[in-house]
């Protein structure tokens, strides 16, 4: 265990990033970007973001969302089971389970809760029990967890068990779990312990985390999956490009705040983004950044939706903010090459 990490006083600062996560989502919400009708339980006071902000937030769920549609659409480990795990590292409030759940995020071809056995979302103890007393006291969010996720009828206990003093919540396929992401064995005991299978198709999810976290602690993780579990995928979004203008100005900002990106300079570019996974052992890994994904993921349809959506003349503003945040994706298994990733489109290497 680390303990020199132990109540390290930037932690308050970084664990608040979560509420500025979920007040963004609210106001993209709220303005016709997406629908989440799951949100608005987990801000106690909304705000409403600026038009760079709500396009940003939108454009970043929906590539990490196309992400996992693809992951839990693809075919499962064997012709009678196409069950498949994913671990939220950092989840903050995010909603995408109960997204998946309700059938929210379901395509034309899938229903993707069928797919789905188990969902494991980790952060630190202090946001996880603020996210499981908003659970235990929703009976909309409960409603939704007690669903059955699975066509196999012994597999839905009618049941949302509070654990350790309110830090851990689970139900039969969803799991909260208070922990240091920095003191990942410990992590791994809980996730094990919640019933995390190593040969189950896995996908992790860092959205906005590992940027918080010392580089080595990021790799260990990184590490780690790329050696326990087989059949593996990771969607990645964060900050880049620390070095220009705008990326010294989005750190002095940040810094004012006691917010550290403690993985920007290891992780400047789209390049090395991807070299953190290939440089580890995993088959593959591509990034982009938000203008790209704007550009050449969303389709001509959806960006004439959105421009309608609120008056949007920070043009330039919003083309700076959008190059220094990228989505990066990796896996390792052949099966993945098919979709997992494949319509962003063009590569714009930086
Ligand atoms: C910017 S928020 C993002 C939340 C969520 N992933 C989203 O996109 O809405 C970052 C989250 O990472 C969590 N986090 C950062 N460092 C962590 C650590 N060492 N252990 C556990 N959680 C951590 C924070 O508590 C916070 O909830």
């Amino acid at each position: 265990m680390h303990s020199d990490y132990l109540n390290d006083p930037s932690d308050e600062a970084i664990r608040l990033t979560n509420d500025d996560a979920t007040v963004s989502r609210l106001s993209a919400m709220q303005l016709g970007y997406f629908e989440d009708p799951f949100v608005k339980y987990f801000v106690k006071r909304p705000v409403r973001r600026m038009p760079i902000i709500n396009r940003g937030s939108h454009i970043r769920s929906r590539a990490l969302d196309t992400l996992v549609q693809q992951f839990l659409s693809l075919p499962g480990p064997s012709a009678t089971s196409s069950k498949k795990q994913i671990v939220s590292l950092g989840a903050g409030f995010d909603t995408r389970y109960f997204m998946i759940k309700s059938g929210a995020l379901d395509t034309e071809t899938a229903c993707l809760k069928h797919s789905l056995s188990n969902y494991f979302e980790v952060d630190f103890p202090e946001n996880i029990v603020k996210k499981a007393r908003i659970i235990k006291q929703r009976k909309e969010l409960q409603d939704v967890l007690l669903q059955p996720s699975s066509s196999s009828p012994g597999n839905n206990q009618q049941e949302i068990r509070l654990e350790k003093g309110g830090t851990e919540l689970s139900s039969f396929d969803y799991h909260l779990i208070g922990g240091d992401l920095r003191q990942w064995d410990q992590v791994v005991d809980r996730l094990v312990a919640h019933g995390l299978d190593r040969n189950a198709p896995t996908l992790f999810l860092s959205e906005c985390v590992f940027i918080y976290l010392p580089p080595d602690s990021a790799t260990s993780i990184l590490k780690w999956i790329e050696r326990t579990i087989s059949d593996c995928a990771f969607a990645l979004y964060e900050q880049i490009r620390p070095d220009d203008n705008f990326g010294k100005i989005m750190i002095r900002n940040l810094q004012m705040r006691n917010i550290e990106l403690k993985g920007i300079h290891d992780y400047p570019s789209l390049h090395h983004q991807e070299q953190r996974f290939l440089n580890l052992g995993w088959d593959h890994a591509e990034s982009v950044d938000i203008n790209t994904l704007h550009d050449c993921f969303l389709d001509d349809q959806e960006r004439a939706r959105i421009a309608k959506l609120e008056i949007f003349d920070e043009m330039e503003e919003w083309r700076l903010l959008s190059e220094h945040y990228c989505v990066a994706w990796a896996y390792k298994a052949d099966k993945y090459k098919q979709s997992f990733g494949q319509q962003f489109g063009l590569k714009h290497k930086s």
